[in-house]
């Protein structure tokens, strides 16, 4: 008998660490499935984030989050990569406990260089480098607390830091 549906591995961290392109690269490597919270939410709402945080609000885009990891821990097999935010729910980090959780933790030089202006992150639209630094801070024992396994990401190319993770997966 099987077991039921589980991520090989979950990536948390903030925005800019490279859930979405490591997640992409790690699965492409280990030929399994990748899934982003993100895009199963814009998927749901038939629509970019950014208009969601428009148009419904932030809060509304937390509640779709929290359904949206809720789903895909159900339901997805391979690489799961979450949005930077999802860690800070409750609920969310409650649904992580027993699965195996890499935190890609970057510094704010580096995040700052990845998100730019902060094209397509709603939070980071304004004064992005003050802003990230304050999610950041808020963040890190967020991360830390659901996290099984850390790795750095600052300075290494994305093909370093999949290697690093396929290597972590190995039995
Ligand atoms: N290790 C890395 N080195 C350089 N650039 C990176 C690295 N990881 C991600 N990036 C770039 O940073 C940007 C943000 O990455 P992304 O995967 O969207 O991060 P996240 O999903 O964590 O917000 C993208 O343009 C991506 O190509
Ligand atoms: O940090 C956050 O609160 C958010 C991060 C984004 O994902 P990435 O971390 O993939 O950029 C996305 O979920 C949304 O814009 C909110
Ligand atoms: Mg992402």
């Amino acid at each position: 008998m099987t077991g039921p549906t589980r991520p090989m591995c979950v990536l948390v961290g903030a925005p800019g660490s490279g859930k979405t392109t490591i997640g992409q690269s790690l699965a492409q490597a280990l030929d399994v499935e990748f899934r982003d919270t993100d895009a199963d939410i814009e998927r749901l709402a038939g629509k970019p984030i950014p208009e969601i945080f428009v148009d419904e609000g932030e809060e509304h885009f937390r509640t779709l989050e929290r359904a949206a990891v809720a789903a895909a821990l159900a339901s997805c097999s391979g690489v799961l990569a979450l949005g930077g935010g999802a860690v800070l729910a409750e609920e969310n980090r409650a649904a992580l406990v027993g699965h195996r959780v890499v935190h890609l933790s970057v510094e704010l030089p580096d995040a700052v260089k990845r998100v730019g202006l902060g094209a397509g992150r709603p939070l980071l639209a304004i004064n992005p480098r003050a802003t990230l630094k304050h999610l950041m801070d808020q963040r890190r024992p967020l991360y830390a607390e659901v996290a099984t396994a850390t790795v750095v990401t600052d300075g290494r190319t994305p093909d370093e830091i999949v290697a690093e993770i396929v290597a972590l997966l190995k039995p």
